[in-house]
């Protein structure tokens, strides 16, 4: 195993946990042991990568031993290894490959998913257009289209904006979000996990709201499986999962994952993935662009030039766009929404000169990786430039990962990056963003499954039409 800090007898390092944040802790630790150590919590032998290299050496050249998911972990609690996240082997390869498929169906990888964002952003835009003038916080009505997004590709519906059973379902998951932590003490101690994930203030609403997603999403299966012969009806992935239930159950086969309890679980997944995740990213991306109005201005005047006041900003845009890619970039890897995820070898596997048993637990500390300073100059300070050219052209660095690389990197990457593209031009391209309180929070992240930013508000003004940026003059 690779070295690290030797702890106390039985229960190794584990009381450190109660002391430290995880994030904060790996990242101290890797400065001391290097990109990859190892550490005993409790019963557990833990090994900890820091680096681009490391998850290279794992997840890809490796692809086929990391793809399990450590059990008895908190997370594997809560969903009892079902869905699509925490699954393994068949079952995990099975519905990723269904999830995949739907998500190509609706143009995800290519630009027809522009017609899916495209159904939900003049909505958005209007409803906040009613908001001028007032401080708000944005990410309610963000969560709905958003939201909306997915919902459409995976269970055909839509929630109108304000819809109160959607306000409840996004609080609730942002506090799931913030409850759990994949790095912290209830990892590593499974008979507690039940009194200190569950007892603790504020987990019964989240417990609830698991039970009530779970209801409603029985609700969904029912109503498509009475529509699961009618042609008029559009595909979406219930209706992909039941269609193919049918036919093994048709053919008197094993079930495999085609059970409506995966199905449940596989929906509950991506409502959490698919909405808590993109809605920080962008809650991030508007609060560096209110505290750094050079950065918004640059982001403004690039809009303007390639855009122009006569048309919205399209995907295709991307292309003429290395600032606000540039930008996007450095917001993912700034705020890492996903900053620790987990592995587990299926068997024994040489990392190098080491030997990782089977079934250990393989965390990937990704803050620290996107943090590094031997990676990045000043991590700390934000600066889309680091991923431009002297020649103002943006290049993609490998060793921004806030997806992780592998076979079991997000499914919902490309996905991701269309919504945060279309939604940031767009939001930019019809409003002036100011600061809604003063001060604005530090850029610090409240912790937990997904990092979000301090919450804030921010003033929208309509953006006037102006000249365009005069272009710099040819030779
Ligand atoms: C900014 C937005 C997002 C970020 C930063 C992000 C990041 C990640 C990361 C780091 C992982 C773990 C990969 C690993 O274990 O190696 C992951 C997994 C996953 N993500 Fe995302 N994600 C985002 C958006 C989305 C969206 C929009 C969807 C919805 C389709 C999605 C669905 C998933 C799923 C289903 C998995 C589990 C994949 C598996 O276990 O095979 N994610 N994501």
């Amino acid at each position: 195993l690779p070295p690290g800090p030797k702890g106390l007898p039985l229960v190794g390092n584990l009381f450190d946990l109660l002391r430290y944040n995880p994030i904060e802790y790996f990242t101290l630790l890797s400065k001391e042991y290097g990109p990859i150590f190892s550490i005993q919590f409790g019963l557990r032998r833990v090994v900890v990568i820091t680096s681009r290299h490391w998850m290279q050496q794992a997840f890809v050249r490796h692809a086929d031993t990391f793809t399990n998911r450590p059990h008895g972990t908190v997370m594997h609690f809560i969903g009892g290894g079902k869905g699509v996240v925490m699954t393994e082997g068949q079952a995990w390869r099975d519905s990723r490959r269904l999830l995949t498929l739907v998500l190509k169906e609706f143009g995800v990888g290519s630009s027809k998913i522009e017609d899916y964002i495209g159904l939900e952003l003049p909505e958005f835009i209007e409803t906040l257009k009613k908001e001028v003038g007032k401080p708000i916080e944005i990410h309610p009505d963000l969560a709905t289209s958003v939201l909306n997004i997915v919902w459409h590709m995976f269970a055909g519906e839509r929630f109108k904006t304000g819809d109160p059973f959607l306000k409840w379902m996004v609080t609730s998951i942002e506090r799931t979000a913030n409850l759990i932590n994949q790095g912290s003490f209830l990892n590593f101690v499974p008979l507690v996990q039940f009194i200190g994930t569950f007892l603790r203030p504020r987990a019964f609403q989240v417990l609830f709201s698991l039970v009530y997603r779970m209801m409603y999403f029985n609700g969904v299966i029912r109503q498509h499986r009475k529509q699961l012969d009618d042609p008029t009806k559009n595909m979406d992935l219930v209706f992909a999962f039941l269609r193919e239930q049918k036919k093994i159950e048709e053919a008197h086969q094993a079930p495999g994952i085609f059970t409506d309890s995966q199905l449940r679980w596989l929906l509950s997944d991506l409502f959490v993935a698919g909405l808590d995740t993109s809605v920080s990213a962008m809650r991030w991306a508007l609060l560096f662009i209110v505290k750094h109005p050079r950065v918004a201005d640059k982001l403004r005047d690039e809009i303007l030039q390639v855009v122009g006041h006569d048309r919205k900003p399209c995907l295709s845009d991307r292309e003429t766009m290395p600032y606000m890619e540039a930008f996007i970039s450095e917001t993912l890897r700034y705020s890492v929404v996903v900053p620790i995820i987990t592995h587990a070898p299926s068997h024994d596997a040489n990392l190098g000169p080491y030997i990782i048993p089977a079934g250990t637990m393989v965390i990937t500390n990704l803050h620290g990786a996107l943090h590094d300073p031997n990676v990045w100059e000043n991590p700390s300070e934000f600066r889309p430039e680091r991923f431009l050219t002297p020649e103002g052209k943006f290049f993609k660095d490998e060793n921004l990962v806030p997806f992780s690389i592998g076979r079991r990197s997000c499914v919902g990457e490309s996905l991701a990056r269309a919504e945060i593209f279309l939604f940031l031009t767009t939001i930019l391209h019809t409003f002036e963003l100011k600061p809604g309180v003063d001060p604005l929070p530090p850029l610090s992240y409240v912790d937990g499954l997904f990092l979000h930013p301090q919450p804030y508000k921010i003033i929208l003004e309509l953006q006037q039409p102006r000249h365009r940026p005069r272009e710099p003059e040819k030779a």
